[in-house]
């Protein structure tokens, strides 16, 4: 559209990128497909980019490409794109590691999620993690054919989960494992709600006077928000009873060893024994100390504050929680209709782990068709389904050859790179034979064929500077999880199972839905 005013042409500097008319004015074209077809935006992204070709103009500021290559473009290392605010502002403080846009503020804050969440300081939680999966392994136990009672996996995954992550970050864990049926409402899987988070996006900000307390009214109609109010509860009194039990002098000293880039190897100390808040606060505390400027004090201080703790600890709830669940309810669901693929895992556990004998998180990586059925089940599971919107800038950027203005939200969907045919032949079937280095289903002559064994195209944790933190605690819940799963025990569903039709995603950032709850009896295979 170009506007002429006393002769001067006023063009829209996106006018050339194709999209529908309506979406080029109002974001409520995309408001229509979040709220009333309740996600139904990531599919209607399908639809675009056949009419439209590979980049949409899908809002009055925003593109969306469909291109795998423009994922490592848009999600480059070193990038300074920043979140997009309209996105993340449903998830609470502006503030927090997930929803700051400010890359200061991610960078310091992602530190400390890199040192606590790091592959050693992981490694040196093994105990506290696997407790909980051996937990979980012996509560499916109970579910047998004599019993008559089935475990219902959809919840029983998240169960796991949310219950690994709170046993790390608060002085104890949510205990979801003990539900009797693993049905507590904080990890049912439920369908989409008709009002959904996203209707917060389109809300004005909770602190705006007026408009704010009609926020607050529509968010107490909507019950996924109540839920997420009653988490909310209980973090907070876990914040401060845990901050309370801890000393944070003594959480310094203790905590001076575990800097994952300190040269020596770190002696061995008791620091495995604090969660996560305390080691967080001491950290986020730290420059206010040491010399700093004023501004750097300020501005810590300022992220100390209680709503912002336990936005915090929301976030961090369902990006740890959700997203490993998801991972294995589809890995399980492919595996137990895929009996050739089944039985290929389970006889690599059986000769890699003797019966009696234990297994290490190291062990266990390095075994080659594990790692690929993690890998499929991670990209079949996709992480986070919506695009990512990042804000082009400070400056303009070529993406995909195409000069992008600064300001322009772009963002790709990781479903479009992991669903790609010439990426991944057959995208949608189960094939973890795709990631051997011997794979013949891998077509040579296809352009990315090559870089397909690499990882690059494996983006369920995405990339670049805001990429996930949590990335080696879910490597460990994965691996411990497959291999616990299927060494101790053999798994009957209690109805056929076809993944490809009971499973599907929508635009609602980790959602994953089943026609079918995964209903399992188990039997003891080994002890
Ligand atoms: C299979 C498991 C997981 C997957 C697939 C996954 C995927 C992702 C993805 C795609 C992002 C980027 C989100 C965005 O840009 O908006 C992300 C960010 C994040 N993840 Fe994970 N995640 C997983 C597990 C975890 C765990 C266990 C934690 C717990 C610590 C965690 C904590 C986070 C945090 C705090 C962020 C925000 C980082 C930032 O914005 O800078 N994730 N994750």
């Amino acid at each position: 559209i170009t506007l002429q005013i006393l002769g001067q042409t006023f063009r829209h500097p996106l006018s050339r990128f194709p999209g529908p008319l309506l979406a080029k004015w109002t974001v409520f074209y995309r408001a229509y497909y979040d709220l009333c077809k309740i996600g139904g935006w990531l599919k209607h992204l399908e639809v675009l980019h056949a009419v439209y070709g590979p980049i949409v103009r899908v809002g009055p500021n925003e593109l969306h490409f469909n291109d795998p290559r423009a994922y490592g473009e848009i999600y480059a290392p070193g990038s300074r794109f920043h979140k997009d605010p309209a996105l993340y502002s449903p998830f609470g403080a502006a503030t927090t590691v997930f929803t700051t846009h400010d890359p200061h503020d991610a960078a310091v804050m992602r530190n400390i999620f890199a040192t606590f969440f790091s592959r050693r300081s992981v490694i040196r939680r093994e105990a506290a993690i696997r407790d909980k999966i051996v937990e979980f392994i012996s509560r499916l136990k109970s579910f047998n054919l004599e019993s008559g009672t089935a475990a219902n996996l959809d919840n029983a995954f998240p169960s796991m989960a949310l219950d690994v992550l709170t046993a790390l970050m608060f002085s104890q864990p949510f205990n979801m494992l003990s539900s009797p049926a693993f049905d507590h409402p904080f990890v049912r899987r439920r369908k989409p709600p008709t009002l959904n988070l996203w209707t917060m996006k389109y809300l004005p900000s909770r602190n705006a006077p007026i408009l704010g307390a009609l926020s607050r009214f529509m968010r107490s109609m909507n019950p996924t928000a109540a839920l997420i109010m009653a988490q909310a509860e209980i973090i907070k009194d876990e914040i401060t009873s845990t901050l309370n039990r801890f000393d944070l002098n003594d959480v310094r000293d203790r905590i001076e060893n575990i800097n994952e880039f300190s040269a020596a190897a770190a002696p061995e100390s008791d620091e495995t024994d604090i969660p996560f808040y305390p080691f967080f606060l001491e950290k986020i505390q730290e420059p206010t100390r040491k010399q700093a400027s004023s501004t750097e004090k300020t501005n810590r201080l300022n992220l100390l504050n209680l709503r912002r703790l336990i936005d915090e600890g929301i976030n961090i709830r369902f990006a740890g929680t959700d997203t490993i669940a998801n991972a294995c309810l589809v890995g399980v669901k492919y595996l137990l209709t895929h009996k050739d693929i089944l039985a290929r895992l389970v006889a690599e556990l059986d000769e890699a782990w003797p019966a009696n004998g234990e297994i290490s998180y190291e062990e266990l990586e390095k075994l080659p068709y594990l790692t690929a059925v993690i890998k499929e089940s991670l990209r079949l599971s996709h992480g986070v389904v919506s695009p990512m919107g990042r804000v082009v800038g400070p400056g303009d950027a070529v993406i995909m050859g195409e000069a992008i203005p600064a300001g322009t939200t772009i963002g790709i969907s990781a479903t479009f790179v992991h669903l790609n045919p010439e990426l991944f032949p057959e995208p949608t079937t189960f094939s973890p034979e795709r990631w051997l280095k011997s794979s013949s289903s891998v077509d040579e002559k296809k352009d990315f064929s090559s870089e397909v064994n690499s990882d690059k195209y494996l983006v369920s944790f995405s990339r670049g500077p805001r990429s996930c933190v949590g990335i080696h605690l879910a490597r460990f819940e994965l691996y411990m999880l497959f291999g616990f799963l299927f060494r101790k025990l053999e798994l009957t569903p209690t109805a056929e199972q076809d993944p490809n039709s009971s499973l599907y995603f929508d635009d609602f950032f980790t959602p994953l839905y089943t026609d079918d709850p995964l209903c399992v009896f188990t039997k003891e295979r080994v002890g």
